[in-house]
């Protein structure tokens, strides 16, 4: 994976598959105690690894739509947003942000039952300790978005579902119900959205911190194909696996005879064409100008 990029005035402090988080240094080299920077890389991870090469405005697209989510849910909560005034390095794909008492739970929120849940409901007929109705299948709309928490797992650990019961016994009763009550609320929104658009949001994740006051912020980043699954709202067919907005071109080049890659291999996925970063890139561009209405132009060109 590239190394975070070396900022000046900044200090890295930790680097997911696509995005690196810093804390701007005060004039003695100090970490600023109230304020982080997030950054959107171009990179990209599929099959739990991280595709070479990156997508070219990946993060800049993905930050930009994460922005605007942040404005549509403005009267839902607060969120830590301060300021995209950042180095000109990560112009475009970086915000600096309020430094929040982070919530240990990974709000999971679902309105199409797949993936994990799936494999939880065909064992138990529940997710997260949630009974659901028989007869789902994968792709299968929830009668209701339903609240599915995860741990917050070591950093290159897998999140592991946890029960609202767990999540009471986190952080109590009280904040337990805050947290599902707006998990639920914001994929609802981003779904009533989403749908008129063309493009169907089957789950997403969010985190929230406490603030000084110790009211709930919305923190991270929200509804991008990151941190939900996108899909194309016309291929949707419960029943089978369904179509990713934004990484079926990946998923249908890796998983063909021309990658000469297996998924059982247990070997890093071969580099991606050329073609493919592109049509992965267009497909980017396509989820936001679709969802925000305005047209995507990279900054470095609009300078
Ligand atoms: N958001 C936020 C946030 C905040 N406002 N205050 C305190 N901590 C965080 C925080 C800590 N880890 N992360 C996850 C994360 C995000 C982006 C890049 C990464 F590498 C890792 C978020």
């Amino acid at each position: 994976m590239t190394p975070a990029l070396d900022l000046p005035g900044y200090r890295h402090l930790y680097s997911g598959k696509v995005r690196d988080l810093y804390v701007p240094l005060n004039a003695a080299g100090e970490d600023d105690p109230d304020r982080l920077l997030l950054a959107a890389s171009d990179r990209i991870s599929a099959y739990d690894a991280i595709l070479d090469p990156a997508i070219p405005d990946k993060g800049e697209i993905l930050n930009r739509l994460s922005l605007w989510w942040f404005d549509q849910l403005a009267d839902l909560l607060p969120n830590h947003v301060l300021t995209t005034d950042v180095p000109d390095a990560v112009a475009g794909r970086a915000i600096l942000v309020r430094r929040l008492d982070m919530v240990p739970v990974e709000c999971v929120a679902r309105a199409y039952l797949t993936g994990g849940g799936l494999g939880e409901y065909a064992a138990t007929g529940a997710v997260s300790g949630l009974p659901l109705p028989a007869g789902l299948v994968d792709g299968s709309r929830l009668p209701e978005p339903i609240f599915t928490p995860s741990s917050k797992a070591p950093a290159g650990e897998h999140d592991e579902p946890i029960t609202y019961a767990d999540v009471v016994a986190l952080v109590g009763p009280g904040r337990a119900a805050e947290l599902r009550e707006l998990t639920v609320e914001i994929l609802r929104r981003g779904n009533a959205i989403a749908a008129e658009r063309g493009i169907l949001l089957a789950d997403t994740k969010v985190e929230f911190g406490l603030d000084a006051g110790g009211a709930l912020v919305l923190a991270d980043e929200v509804l991008t194909p990151d941190s939900s699954r996108f899909w194309p709202a016309d291929e949707w067919v419960p029943g089978r696996a369904q179509a990713s907005f934004d990484k079926q071109f990946v998923r249908d080049w890796l998983t063909s005879p021309a990658s000469g890659w297996s998924k059982s291999s247990g070997d890093a996925p071969p580099p991606l064409p050329a073609e493919v970063v592109e049509q992965t890139r267009a497909r980017y561009v396509e989820a936001y100008e679709r969802l925000t209405g305005a047209r995507f132009v990279p900054l470095a060109s609009a300078r």
